[in-house]
């Protein structure tokens, strides 16, 4: 026997505050998924008032007009035949609640409030909302606004820890952190025989994280039995997260469906047909997890719904969903993808601008920026050419261009939305210049090409003529303070340079609007301070700000791969790294990035990782990376932890010392380099107070403004922990020689 249902979930592109365009795209998921035969449609967290709204959730607005979007969809009998999930903010006795909304035939069936927030990271929930922390199977009797109560005279709903007992089935909800805790609600739901479990997320991207968000579902439903809807917002909804949709139904812990992680469509609808007796039968074969269920007690508050959601079985055309494989992409793809459809969305969306704008210096970092803004025009090209015409009509709009214009090339698009400009001075060589120039017009961008030196030598002239000084560069005679304000000064014009270029390009094209100025500083500089502030490092939004140089040089490599005619991207791949601010004296560059910073961008990486994700202080990061970059063969390794703790007693132990170092770095070296990152970390970290709005890509983002919240000033000497370092320094130092003697 079967027992089919039809269940829908999906990818929504909302935006916050835009309560109009929310609403449209919930009603048109929904009248989707009833195309689709469905019965049940869950919606994305907070969809109404979409989920960063921040500290707008604050506003009583918020709430109202939340509650009159709902009223309009209530009153909508095109809705109507369909359970509906749609995600909200409440408020009840003046606390606000994360809250999904059960709408049957329009009437509020019940509403969930989220009972464990998202609160660390990017997410600030506890600040807008409280917690629904009553028993568990207590539920209150909501009073309904008057807007709503006029439709259909419905005065009052069941507000609490709900589950909705329909005619055949239950169903129940768990709302994305919910499923990230150690007692997920779905174990508790499973057990008192929900059947569906319906999860509204809003997840952001990172790279590498959907196989965790997966895992989990497919291990929850693989361990509990079950049919797990997931439905996540997709897009940029106004700020530096991208959520990543991946809309996703999954039955015993297998994916059924699976909706797009990166895409430019504004609804994205992913239905199947799912039997409901595999899962009594999965379920009801175990015993051990039937003794728990029947132990179990009730913990939720249970509303009847009027509603049959499964087929009849007289429906034969009708056939369970097949299970298919999980698509995941690869961190290069993740690249290529994520900022270029977030790009979309804030070009689209801000109105007045007609496009981008790049310094383009001929090195990797702006060069991989140009390629992500590539990849936009490409996905733009595809989703026109797939039909959308949504896209077009924002490109048209975008583009300042007539509605008969239709691109026939992702080049095309590159012309118009995509201006890039080398801001050459004498310091600058043919080989970036050349290669800038190539890059663009292979991009099919618009290009220009100017020299700065005029204006360089203006300023330095003033700067003479004021304080009758003339700094000199460090090869000439002069001091390093000398040296520094000199590239400084040229650094900080190019930022000037593109605001002007910016706004008038377009006007010089016979169109209007402004540009929106890029920046491309990697994460990598960004947490050394290897840039001039208020350089070309600010720039209105930053795609790379939080991928790592490593991560790029193999997007760059991805990309000469994955598009056509792209040769010219292996010359960035080689070419070495170089500001181009100092003379470049017989032919030769007298300044390398990684030289200069006196740490490789590799090593900066790892830094960055065990500062932020390891959450590691100086003296632990140093004994990490004695671990890992040192020298010591493992039996020291693991004496290690021992000797710190007993003040390196451990030692004198003969097998101790017998552990030769045989490879990689000295424990002074490692020292000094631990050292000499928290110097230039903790001197530049006000830095990142102002830099640009990047696109946040990676757990070790170095964000200030919302994510790495750290003080601005900070003793760059760190004496308490670098004195530690050197006493164990200087014990092992002892130890080696010691060793050596013996040998
Ligand atoms: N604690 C503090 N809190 C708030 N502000 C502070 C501060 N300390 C300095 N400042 C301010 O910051 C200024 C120093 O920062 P900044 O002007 O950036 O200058 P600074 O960091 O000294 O120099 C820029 C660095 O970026 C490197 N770089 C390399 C490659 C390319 C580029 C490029 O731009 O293309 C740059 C360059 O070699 C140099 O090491 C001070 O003059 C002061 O105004
Ligand atoms: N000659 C130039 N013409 C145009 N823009 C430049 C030039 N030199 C530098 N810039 C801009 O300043 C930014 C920072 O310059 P920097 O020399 O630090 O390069 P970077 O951060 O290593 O990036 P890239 O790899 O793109 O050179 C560049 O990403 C670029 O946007
Ligand atoms: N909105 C949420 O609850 C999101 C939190 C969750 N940890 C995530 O990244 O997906």
């Amino acid at each position: 026997m079967t027992n089919l249902i039809t269940v829908s979930t999906c990818n929504l592109n909302q935006w916050a505050l835009d309560f109009k365009g929310n609403k449209e795209r919930i009603v048109e998921s929904i009248l989707i998924a009833k195309k689709q035969g469905s019965k049940l449609r869950i919606g994305s967290e907070l969809e109404v008032t979409g989920y960063g709204c921040l500290d707008h959730f604050y506003e009583n607005d918020t709430i109202t007009q939340s509650w009159e979007v709902l009223a309009e969809i209530i009153k909508d009998a095109r809705l109507y035949d369909i359970l509906i999930d749609i995600g909200m903010p409440i408020l009840y006795e003046n606390c606000r609640y994360n809250c999904r909304v059960i709408v049957y035939n329009g009437i509020i069936q019940g509403i969930r409030p989220k009972k464990w927030l998202a609160n660390d990271g990017n997410y600030r929930e506890m600040r807008y909302f409280t917690p629904w922390m009553k028993a568990d199977n207590y539920s209150i009797k909501y009073k309904l606004p008057f807007v709503i109560e006029q439709i259909h005279n419905q005065a009052f709903v069941c507000l609490g820890n709900i589950t909705m007992n329909c005619l055949g089935t239950k169903i129940g909800f768990e709302t994305c952190e919910e499923l990230f805790t150690p007692q997920s609600p779905n174990i508790d739901l499973s057990l008192n025989g929900v059947e569906i479990i319906c999860n509204s997320s809003g997840s952001h991207h990172e790279l590498r994280k959907l196989d965790k968000r997966l895992d989990l579902i497919i291990n929850a439903t693989k361990r509990c039995g079950g049919i797990y809807l997931y439905a996540n917002q997709i897009g940029c909804d106004g700020d530096r997260l991208y959520y990543d949709g991946c809309a996703l139904i999954v039955v015993n812990g297998e994916v059924v469906a699976q909706g797009s992680q990166f895409s430019l469509n504004e609804v994205e609808v992913i239905t199947a047909t799912v039997d409901l007796d595999e899962v009594r039968s999965y379920r009801s074969s175990v015993i051990s997890r039937n003794m728990q269920a029947m132990a179990n007690d009730n913990l939720f508050a249970s509303i009847d719904v009027p509603f049959r959601l499964q087929e009849g079985e007289a429906n034969s055309s009708l056939k369970p969903t097949t299970k298919k494989t999980i698509r995941y992409h690869s961190p290069e793809e993740e690249i290529a993808l994520g900022p270029a459809c977030w790009l979309w969305d804030y070009l689209r969306r801000c109105g007045g601008p007609s496009g981008y704008f790049i310094p383009l210096s001929g090195g990797i970092d702006s060069c991989a920026t140009s390629m992500i803004v590539y990849s936009m025009c490409d996905l733009v090209f595809k989703a026109i050419k797939d039909g959308n015409k949504k896209v077009l009509s924002d490109l048209q709009k975008v583009s300042k261009q007539s509605l008969e214009w239709i691109p026939e090339s992702p080049e095309q698009i590159s012309d118009k939305l995509f201006h890039t400009c080398y801001m050459g001075t004498s310091n600058s060589s043919k080989e970036t210049k050349d290669r800038a120039e190539a890059l663009s017009k292979r991009i099919g961008a618009y290009h220009t090409t100017l020299n700065m030196d005029s204006i360089v030598a203006a300023m330095v002239t003033l700067f003479e003529v004021t304080t009758g000084k003339k700094p000199i560069y460090k090869i000439f005679g002069g001091s390093p303070t000398e040296n520094l304000a000199l590239q400084n000064i040229q650094a900080r014009l190019r930022m000037v340079l593109s605001y002007l270029f910016a706004q008038l390009l377009p006007w010089c094209r016979n169109s209007y609007g402004g540009l929106l100025v890029l920046g491309s500083s990697n994460v990598d500089e960004c947490l050394r301070g290897y840039l001039t502030k208020y350089d070309c490092s600010s720039a209105d939004l930053n795609p790379i700000g939080a991928i790592s140089k490593t991560d790029l040089k193999k997007f760059i490599l991805y990309c000469s791969e994955h598009y056509e005619n792209f040769s010219i991207l292996k010359d960035f791949i080689t070419a070495v790294p170089t500001a181009e601010l100092e003379p470049i004296v017989e032919g030769q560059y007298t300044q390398q990035d990684e030289a200069d910073m006196g740490v490789s961008y590799d090593e900066l990486s790892e830094f960055g990782y065990l500062r932020k994700v390891e959450k590691l202080g100086i003296y632990s990061m140093f004994v990490k990376l004695l671990h890992k970059w040192g020298k010591t063969s493992n039996s020291l390794h693991d004496n290690l932890d021992g000797c710190i703790v007993t003040q390196l007693e451990d030692l004198d132990n003969i097998d101790v010392k017998k552990s030769v170092l045989t490879r990689g770095l000295s424990p002074r070296e490692i020292a000094e380099k631990v050292k000499h990152f928290h110097k230039f970390y903790a001197i530049n970290r006000h830095k990142q107070t102002t830099l640009t709005p990047a696109y946040h890509a990676e757990n070790y983002s170095t964000d200030d403004n919302r994510f790495d919240l750290r003080p601005i000033l900070i003793n760059s000497k760190f004496e308490w922990g670098s004195a530690k370092i050197d006493l164990l320094v200087d014990a092992m130092e002892k130890a080696e020689k010691e060793i050596m003697k013996l040998d």
